[in-house]
């Protein structure tokens, strides 16, 4: 019988998967909470003393350059190469990477380490295949559909699993690609969000290390449905946040693979 999202979500939970998360100073409260409300172990460490020896240890670490300066790209470079000599998948989260020389540069850093999964939403996946975008920031400006092709360059381009999120989610491993619809179109309205979609891509990744783009498949899926059973409740941003962490937890495995049936279209 073949593996369900409901049955990934199930294990995840049981393992609790120890996720080190080097994520922004905006996202790391929000995805710490998501991934404990999810039924992971969070742990949101960024010091180059430490780095190696915790990235060796957790299941998975997911590496977001939000607010990056030297000292976390140091850092960041430590631990993916120590993830990398563990054999753990690593999660790269490339915001506005095209926004400075800076980030340009440090994104080229961290591609050479060759990340197991890249997230991103539409103009970071557009800009990273080479491409122009007219975002100038952390938001994109750009349809996921104009960014498909893109990611199946950059997946085949990297070795890695490229997912790009928005309206529709496009998940792709340069052979095999998923698009995921639904969600709420208050996420968008809350920052955040994708940062910790990153550590639950991880948290998946993490718990099933040979299963990568079903794991990264059910982590879309989570946010999805629980931006959905959110949205259908809140009264705007505020009250979203925290009851999209509630709808997180309340899902339960007969739920997600429910919504599979509606929500995921196998290309
Ligand atoms: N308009 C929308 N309608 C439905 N779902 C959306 C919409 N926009 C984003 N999402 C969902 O929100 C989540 C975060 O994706 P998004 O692409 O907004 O990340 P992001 O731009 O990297 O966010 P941030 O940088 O603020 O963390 C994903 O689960 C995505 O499917
Ligand atoms: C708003 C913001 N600024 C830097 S990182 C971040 C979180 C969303 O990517
Ligand atoms: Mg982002």
């Amino acid at each position: 019988m073949s593996i369900t999202q409901g049955d990934e979500l199930t294990s995840m939970r049981a393992t609790a998967p120890l996720v080190h998360c080097i994520t922004n100073y905006v996202a790391m409260n929000m995805a710490a909470n998501v991934l404990l409300a999810a039924g992971a172990s969070p742990a949101m460490l960024h010091a180059e003393e430490e780095v190696a020896e915790f990235a060796s240890l957790a299941n998975a670490l997911t590496i977001n350059i939000g607010t990056l300066s030297a000292p976390w790209l140091a850092a960041m470079k430590v631990a993916a190469a120590s993830a990398n000599a563990s054999a753990k998948p690593w999660v790269l989260d490339p915001v506005a990477h095209h926004a400075t020389a800076f980030r340009r540069s440090a994104i080229s850093e961290l591609l050479d380490l060759r990340p197991t999964i890249i997230r991103g939403n539409a103009s970071e996946i557009i800009t990273l295949s080479g491409g122009h975008s007219a975002s100038r920031g952390v938001d994109s400006l750009d349809a996921v559909a104009a960014a498909e092709d893109a990611a199946v360059r950059v997946a085949k381009q990297h070795g890695s699993i490229v997912a790009v999120t928005g309206a529709a989610d496009f998940v792709t491993d340069g052979e095999r690609s998923v698009r995921l619809t639904g969600g709420s179109p208050l996420m968008p309205q809350i920052t955040a969000l994708g940062c910790s979609l990153t550590c639950m891509i991880g948290a998946f990744a993490g718990d099933r290390p040979a299963r990568l783009l079903g794991a990264t498949v059910t982590a879309l899926a989570c946010f999805k449905l629980a931006g959905e059973l959110a949205g259908q409740q809140a009264a705007g941003p505020g009250s979203f946040a925290w009851r999209f962490v509630d709808a997180l937890a309340s899902i339960e495995q007969r739920d997600l693979n429910a919504w599979m049936g509606h929500g995921v279209v196998t290309l």
